[in-house]
């Protein structure tokens, strides 16, 4: 299962955002795409999803023009993660999860005793069953990521499409949640998340994919695509590549700046 955009021209009003950007995602992967602040990762996630329209290019899923599925059937094999967000109404936990349902019953349906299942069991492998029962807006940023992506995964959807997950995370909810996505990948879930911390990608990531310019100028393996030099042109600032004792990259860490610990 995959899905993927190939040279996608995008303006809003006449200025160019994307000019020929391509990437694609399968199931079983976790691929971080990093780009400075409007570089358009949040407009190439959307037209990822169909939710906009590209000026020139293509988009396929499984390998047919995303324009031919309808929206249900796309429904359930393509999620959305948003960013967290705090709900308009308390709904509990379970609630939010269970709405990933309806592409499934359909909105007039109310969801049945295998849609219940369904989200219990989700609940449970994600290990927020005991927030169940609690209100969406009444807990944690991390639970609520994990709730939203309880609720793209009820959609049976195998690609999730997630805009920058770990933002406004504490350090620990962000180890965890990424741990977690990678797990997913490991059990076949296709991942594709933004971020705005190129140390991320160095652990656990398949791919990463840099948009510069309006196009995808570099996409594989961390230990290829990320070097200090990409780190200058995507962000315009010197790093340096930390090394552990056995080789392995560890972490970029500005240069010039004083080392205080
Ligand atoms: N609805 C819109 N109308 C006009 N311009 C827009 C609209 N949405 C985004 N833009 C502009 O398009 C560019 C790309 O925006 P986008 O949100 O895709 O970038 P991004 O890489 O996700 O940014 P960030 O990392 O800051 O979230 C930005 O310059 C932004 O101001």
């Amino acid at each position: 299962m995959s899905i993927a955009a190939r040279d996608i021209h995008f303006a809003y009003r006449g200025r160019p955002v994307l000019t020929g950007a391509s990437l694609a995602l399968s199931a079983g992967e976790l691929v971080c795409l990093l780009g400075s602040n409007g570089a358009g990762k949040s407009t190439l996630l959307r037209i990822l999803l169909g939710l906009q329209r590209p000026g020139r290019g293509a988009v396929t899923v499984d390998g047919e023009p995303l324009a031919g599925w309808q929206r249900r059937q796309l429904a359930r094999l393509v999620a959305y993660v948003p960013q967290v967000h705090v709900a308009p109404f308390p709904y509990t936990v379970r609630q939010v999860a269970l709405m990933g349902r309806l592409p499934a019953t359909g909105l007039l349906k109310a969801p049945g005793a295998a849609d219940r299942a369904c989200v219990q069991g989700i609940l449970e492998h994600l290990g927020i069953a005991h927030l169940a029962e609690r209100a969406y807006t009444e807990i944690s940023g991390g639970e609520r990521q994990l709730t939203l992506i309880a609720r793209a995964l009820a959609q049976e959807a195998r690609l999730l499409v997630m805009d920058e997950p770990l933002a406004g995370l504490d350090y620990g909810n962000q180890v965890r949640l990424l741990d977690r996505l990678e797990r997913l990948a490991e059990e076949g879930y296709g991942v594709l998340m933004t971020t705005h911390d190129p140390n991320q990608p160095l652990t656990g990531c398949q791919r990463v994919a840099l948009l510069v310019d309006g196009r995808i100028t570099a996409d594989g393996h961390p230990g290829e695509v990320l070097t200090a030099a990409a780190i200058h042109l995507l962000y315009g600032v010197h790093v340096e590549l930390l090394h552990a004792t056995d080789g392995r990259r560890l972490a970029f860490r500005p240069t010039g700046r004083r080392v205080i610990a």
